[in-house]
């Protein structure tokens, strides 16, 4: 409904009563809720700066109930999306914006974190990984989301239920895929995104198209699911595209949308007898759902086009005020009877916050300890890196390849003053091979994650730090698999010190470095909004770390004020501990061509500009590196969390003479 409402009380009653599905275990019950909004406008700042306001969201009132499925249809741009996040508490904060009106439970005023306790959001984009099958993707968020009270025998039969009902059965023993890697169909993988949600037992549904990119058969099915869980006693609020027919009739409520207004807002079955009552016939063998968004579509092919649509929707608006204000309301379309007075009349600009406590709504989300997070993320992160075998192959033959390559052009480097030089670059070779290898890796990968744990933090998933040192210790032995190989080829190919214990302090220096050019990549990652802007500002870092790194300039011609640039790169410490690995006690032959000879490898340390240092001092600068890194990584991303917009209290009187049409 649009316009806002008046406080009149038709007094309709809600059925309340704690829903379980036959066969599921008794504790995962959820509440009915209806849903109801009241007055709801947003307003976000327009114009290059932001000096003009926009108004999403017109005076948008209206219900949800349970047992029913609410679509939400509309032209593209007129407000489908920011009316599902409003009535979700998930449009995102915005300096000058401004989102006011009641969103109800059940009568009550939503209530921040009890309502994420109730309430499951299914996003359009598929957040997923890729190498767990159906079975495990659902079971995993068994593990984390119920309560520990729960036999791990009862959550697997909660699982299995789960894919029963939404038709997953066949597919779930398939991997999800991603787009190298076939995997579920399109369909499966939005019911898998469902079923992850369902399973703490949501008693409200929002949905954000999705059926896009779907065929028509799999579209049918994710919304037939859907229809399964409505009639189970859930409350289904789902944004839509463009329906069939098929899809269209199982829609209990239908909630048109135009420019930020209402232009129906009912039952779907008198739809088009409504719209054909005012004029607009649906041709015969039309689908409804095409008639109806072509209708209130805005058509910009031509100037006449776009007048007569503009006019036509303006109308239809008109047309929906009038409906509302003569309706006879049934106690489906009452929508104050859980409204308390007070409430609507509310002039303050304080935030609506209620205490909603009882029942299955003080439930957390969160049903698992720190430390069995740790295990299942680590088990889902290191799962995820085995099964992605293409990558692990890949990362093997390509390190074996480059590295024999230059383990073959270093073989003959000799003992000689020439060798100093060759020693020092292959050296340097080998620590700028581990960081950008690592640093490019990591900044390609780890925010490609972002959506997945930003989902999973909407809704208390884990403790952050669970998942931080899980992904970190879980994903180490894949990242290594590249230093260690290559640095292996290449020590003995280039006939670096023979004995055994020099080798074990050189695969331990490039294993450190490895361990903080991970640590580096998820700091920079943990700043950046995607996999591109992590590589853009990967790439300067890098650099400075390499001309600090002591190879093309010695760390004493640093002027004295950069000196501290060359303490923070990770391939200065790595480079200087091999370079003292290598040359330390050892002696050097020297011809009569020889200007300046080094005789020992003192010297040789000296001359590259790292005199007096050892073996020790490099890897306890990577050890602190590590660490530092660790820790800012780990904060940013603890505090780098999506911060949604408060819904306050109306701030107008309703207008007397009806709400503004333009
Ligand atoms: N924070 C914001 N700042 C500026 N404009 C916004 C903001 N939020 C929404 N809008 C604008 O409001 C209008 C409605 O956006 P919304 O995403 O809700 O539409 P939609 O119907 O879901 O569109 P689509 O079907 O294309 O996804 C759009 O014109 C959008 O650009």
């Amino acid at each position: 409904m649009t316009g806002p409402l008046s406080p009149t009380s038709l007094g309709a009653a809600t059925n309340i009563e704690p829903s379980a599905i036959e066969g599921r275990n008794a504790t995962l019950a959820f509440e009915k809720v209806d849903l109801q909004w009241i007055n709801i406008n947003y307003t976000v700042k327009d114009g290059k700066k932001g000096c003009t306001s926009k108004k999403v969201l017109t005076w948008q009132s209206g219900r949800a109930r349970s047992g029913e499925i609410l679509a939400i249809m509309g032209p593209s741009g007129s407000g489908k999306t920011s009316l599902l996040n409003a009535l979700a508490g998930r449009i995102l904060y915005a300096k000058e914006a401004s989102l006011s009106g009641l969103v109800l439970t059940n009568g009550q005023p939503r209530n921040g974190s009890d309502f994420k306790r109730i309430s499951a959001y299914v996003t359009q984009d598929d957040v997923l990984y890729a190498f767990l099958t159906v079975w495990e993707t659902i079971w995993l968020s068994a593990q984390l989301h119920l309560p520990p009270t729960i036999s791990h025998e009862e959550k697997k039969r909660e699982v299995d239920a789960i894919i029963q009902e939404l038709g997953l059965v066949k597919a779930q023993q398939t991997i999800i895929g991603n787009e190298r890697t076939r995997g579920v169909s399109g369909g499966e993988r939005r019911r898998v995104m469902i079923a992850v949600e369902l399973i703490s037992g949501p008693s409200i549904i929002f949905l954000d198209e999705p059926t896009s990119g779907l065929d028509s058969f799999q579209a049918q099915s994710v919304v037939s699911a859907l229809k399964t869980l409505a009639e189970e006693g859930r409350t289904i609020v789902t944004v839509i595209h463009q329906p069939r027919s098929s899809i269209f009739q199982m829609f209990d409520r239908l909630h048109l949308l135009s420019d930020g207004r209402t232009i129906y807002f009912g039952e779907t079955g008198p739809a088009v007898k409504y719209f054909e009552d005012i004029g607009w016939k649906c041709p015969p063998l039309w689908n409804a759902a095409d008639f109806l968004l072509d209708l209130i579509a805005t058509d910009y092919r031509s100037a006449k086009a776009e007048k007569d649509s503009k006019e036509r929707v303006a109308a239809l608006y008109q047309k929906n005020l009038e409906r509302e204000q003569t309706c006879v309301c049934t106690p489906t379309q009452n929508l104050d009877a859980f409204v308390p007075a007070p409430l609507l009349h509310s002039g303050t600009t304080n935030r609506i916050e209620s205490s909603f406590t009882s029942g299955v709504f003080g439930k957390s989300r969160k049903g698992s300890t720190w430390a069995q997070q740790f295990i299942l993320l680590a088990w889902r992160s290191a799962r995820d890196s085995l099964r992605n075998t293409e990558v692990i192959v890949a990362k093997f033959a390509i390190s074996a390849l480059l590295g024999t390559l230059v383990g073959a052009m270093y073989s003959n480097i000799g003992n000689g003053q020439q060798s100093i030089y060759d020693r020092k670059g292959v050296l340097f070779f080998v620590t700028i091979n581990q960081a950008f290898g690592l640093i490019t890796t990591v900044c390609g990968t780890f925010p490609k994650e972002r959506k997945i744990v930003l989902r999973e933090r909407a809704c208390n998933s884990y403790h952050i730090s669970a998942y931080y040192l899980a992904k970190f210790f879980s994903e180490l032995p894949f990242h290594l698999i590249s230093p260690l190989v290559l640095g292996t080829i290449v020590y003995w190919m280039a006939h670096l010190r023979p004995e055994f214990g020099r080798f074990m302090a050189f695969m331990g220096i490039i294993t450190l470095e490895s361990i903080a050019a991970v640590a580096l990549g998820m700091a920079i990652s943990s700043v950046s909004s995607s996999a591109e802007v992590a590589t853009i500002l990967a790439n300067p870092i890098s650099v400075v770390m390499l001309i600090s790194g002591g190879f093309y300039i010695s760390i004493q011609s640093l002027p004295a004020a950069a000196q501290w640039v060359a303490d923070l790169s990770l391939m200065k410490w790595s480079f200087q501990a091999l370079v003292v690995n290598e040359f330390e006690g050892t002696t050097l032959t020297c011809t009569e061509q020889d200007r300046h000879c080094l005789a020992t490898g003192a010297e040789a340390i000296a001359n590259i500009g790292f005199a007096g240092s050892t073996v020790w001092d490099g890897a306890a600068g990577l050890i602190i590196l590590t660490l530092a890194l660790n820790f800012i990584a780990y904060t940013i991303m603890r505090y780098n969390k999506p911060r949604y917009q408060s819904l306050l209290a109306a701030t107008t009187a309703f207008p007397t003479d009806g709400p503004e049409t333009d």
